[in-house]
C-alpha cells in the first residue's frame, strides 16, 4: 500500500531522515513510534506532499507521491499534529468548508458529515465553534475532516499527544474501529506503549533511519528476548556459577545472594537446556524465569538510552 524507499530530507546543514525506508501493508496499523526530533513529523509532511524531499521515493497503491500528488493527496486522510485554527467556524461549517473541498456538498455533504461527526461522538456539538473545543474534540474533528473524502489510508501524526487517559482511550477505540472497517492506518507517537495497544506493526524511527521494524508479536518476542532470566537457588551457588561459565548462550550474571540475573541469548529450548544443566549439577533451583519487560525499556535500549543494561554486568 505504502512504500518508503530511501527517504531523505535535510534542513539547512541539518538532516531530518538519512535514508528513511518503510513499507505498509493494506490492512495494518502501523505505529511509528521515535523519540522528539527523530524526524517523524517530517516524514509524514514528505508523504503529504507538504514539503520536498532531497532523495527517495514515496508511493502509494501504485502511485509515485512525487509525480502524481493530488492523486495520493486523494487516498490518504491526514490528522496533523496540530489542528491549526478553525477560523471562528461552528463544527458544521468546519465540515462543510472541507467536504467542499473534495466537490461534496449539498444534502449528500450534509448527510456525509452527519454521519461522520456521530462516528467520532460529535453529533451534539453541530454548532459549536470549533475553535471552543476541548483538545479531544477537536482532534475528533480533525478525524472527522480527515475522513471526508473517504480515503482508504489514514495518516496521525501524534493524534493522542497532549490528550488525557480518557480522551485517548476514546481516540484508540476510533482507530480500532477504522481498522476493522478495512482503513490501513500509520500513526506516529513518541510513547511506544500508546501504539502497543492499537498497532498491528511497529517501526522505530531514530536520527531519521529506521532502527527496528517488525509485527507487534516480533517485537513482543525480541523484547522479551533481550530481558534476562532471574534464576534462584536454594545453594551450590559456586556449582551454579560453573555452569553459566560453561554456557556459551550466559553472556553476563550478576548475583545478589542466591539470586541471578543471567543475561541469556538463546531460544526456549536453549533455555530449557540451561535449566537442565543446573540440575544435572545437583543445584537446587527454586526459581528460573525470564523477566518481562516493558516497550518502553526496549524503547531505550535500541535508541541507546538504555539506563537498564548497566544492571546487567558480570561480576564474577
Ligand atoms: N522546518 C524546519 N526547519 C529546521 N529544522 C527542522 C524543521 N522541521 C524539523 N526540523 C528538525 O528536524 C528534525 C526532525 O524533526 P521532526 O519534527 O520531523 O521530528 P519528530 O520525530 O516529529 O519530533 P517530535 O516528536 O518532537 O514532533 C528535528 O531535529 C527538528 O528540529
Amino acid at each position: 500500500m505504502l512504500k518508503v524507499i530511501g527517504l531523505k530530507k535535510k534542513y539547512g546543514k541539518h538532516t531530518a531522515l538519512a535514508g528513511l525506508d518503510m513499507n505498509i501493508k493494506k490492512g495494518q496499523v502501523y505505529g511509528l513510534v521515535g523519540p522528539n526530533g527523530a524526524g517523524k513529523t517530517t516524514a509524514i509532511r514528505l508523504i503529504m506532499g507538504l514539503s520536498h524531499m532531497d532523495d527517495g521515493q514515496i508511493i502509494i497503491n501504485g502511485t509515485d507521491a512525487r509525480k502524481k500528488p493530488l492523486k495520493v493527496k486523494e487516498m490518504i486522510g491526514y490528522v496533523p499534529d496540530n489542528c491549526g485554527s478553525y477560523f471562528n467556524m461552528s463544527v458544521n461549517e468546519y465540515m462543510e468548508f472541507f467536504a467542499a473541498g473534495f466537490g461534496i456538498s449539498g444534502i449528500k455533504a450534509e448527510n456525509r458529515n452527519l454521519k461522520l461527526l456521530e462516528q467520532v461522538g460529535l453529533e451534539d456539538k453541530v454548532e459549536f465553534i470549533a475553535d471552543t473545543l476541548s483538545r479531544g474534540m477537536q482532534q475528533r474533528l480533525s478525524l472527522a475532516r480527515a475522513l471526508i473524502h473517504d480515503p482508504e489510508f489514514l495518516i496521525m501524526d501524534e493524534p493522542t499527544s497532549g490528550l488525557d487517559p480518557r480522551n485517548s482511550f476514546e481516540f484508540k477505540r476510533l482507530v480500532k474501529e477504522l481498522k476493522k472497517s478495512g482503513k490501513t492506518v500509520l500513526i506516529s507517537s513518541h510513547l511506544l506503549s500508546e501504539l502497543s495497544e492499537i498497532c498491528t506493526d511497529i517501526a522505530v524511527i531514530e536520527n531519521g533511519m529506521l532502527a527496528a521494524q517488525g509485527s507487534l508479536t516480533e517485537i513482543l518476542g525480541r523484547i522479551e528476548h533481550s530481558n534476562p532470566i532471574k534464576i534462584v537457588v536454594l545453594g551450590a551457588v559456586s556449582s551454579a556459577m560453573a555452569v553459566f561459565k560453561e554456557n556459551p548462550r550466559v553472556k553476563a550474571v550478576s548475583r545478589n545472594e542466591n539470586t541471578f540475573m543471567v543475561k541469556f541469548d538463546g531460544d526456549k529450548l536453549e533455555e530449557a537446556r540451561l535449566l537442565y544443566e543446573l540440575m544435572d549439577m545437583e543445584v537446587p533451583v527454586c526459581e528460573f524465569v525470564r523477566e518481562t519487560g516493558s516497550l518502553e525499556s526496549f524503547f531505550m535500549q535500541i535508541t541507546n538510552h538504555d539506563e537498564e543494561r548497566v544492571i546487567i554486568e558480570n561480576d564474577y
